[in-house]
């Protein structure tokens, strides 16, 4: 992965461990919200990301490019792509049951991806350090040990719920999580 000091953990970046309320290895994870282009069932035309932890700090998914996905014709659009990158990533880091925002996302498309193709991909995190978590993710093709189409690492930043409060809709979020305190 070709990545910028600002997705690169600093030496002093803590590894990161399992929480303890982590979902057992080996469990299938859900939508975080049913609206979400990335994982949501209601998106009618979104990624539809299908989830599960091997070891409840990585995340492993697949997501089949649509007709809805296309840039060139018949070939994934880059931005499609890079999203569900960030959606792989943003399942990943979620594990440590604190609410995160993508703050940099980069990416590296190392082959197209045909409409029909199914994505392994893969998320992890390579450390943390204060609100700043640095993570990295994968997709390839057809198999989760097929050839590598994209490579993203990602910085996120530790916000409090307030931040979905003041600029989103956080009434969405609270029905849908009981897994997170949302009375800021
Ligand atoms: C998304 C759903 C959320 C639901 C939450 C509820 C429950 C969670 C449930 C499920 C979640 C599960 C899965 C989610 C899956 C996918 C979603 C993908 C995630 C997204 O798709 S999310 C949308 C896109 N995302 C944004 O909408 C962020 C917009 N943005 C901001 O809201 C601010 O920009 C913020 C908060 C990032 C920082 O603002 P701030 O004021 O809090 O902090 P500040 O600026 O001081 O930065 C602190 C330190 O980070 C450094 N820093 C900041 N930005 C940097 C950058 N770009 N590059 C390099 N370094 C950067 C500074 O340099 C400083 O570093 P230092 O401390 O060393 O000085």
């Amino acid at each position: 992965m070709t990545r910028s000091s600002l997705t690169t953990p600093p030496p002093d970046a803590s590894a990161p461990a399992a929480h303890p309320a982590a979902p057992a290895a080996g469990s299938s994870l859900g939508a975080h919200y049913s609206r979400c282009f990335g994982c949501g069932d209601d998106h009618p035309t979104g990624l539809h990301l299908k989830a599960a932890t091997p070891d409840g700090v990585t995340v492993e998914a697949e997501f089949t490019v649509g007709e809805a996905h296309q840039g060139a014709p018949m070939l994934a659009h880059g931005g499609v792509l890079a999203a569900a990158m960030d959606e792989v990533i943003g399942m990943s880091v979620y594990l440590f049951h604190k609410p995160y925002v993508t703050a940099r996302l980069e990416t590296d498309y190392l082959l197209p991806v045909p409409v029909g193709t199914t994505l392994h991909l893969r998320a992890w995190c390579n450390g943390i350090t204060g609100r700043k978590a640095y993570l990295e993710a994968e997709g390839r093709v057809g198999a989760p040990d097929g050839p590598v189409a994209v490579r993203a690492a990602a910085l996120f930043i530790e916000v409090g719920m307030e931040h979905f409060a003041k600029h989103g809709d956080l009434a969405a979020i609270a029905a849908e999580h009981q897994d997170f305190e949302v009375n800021p």
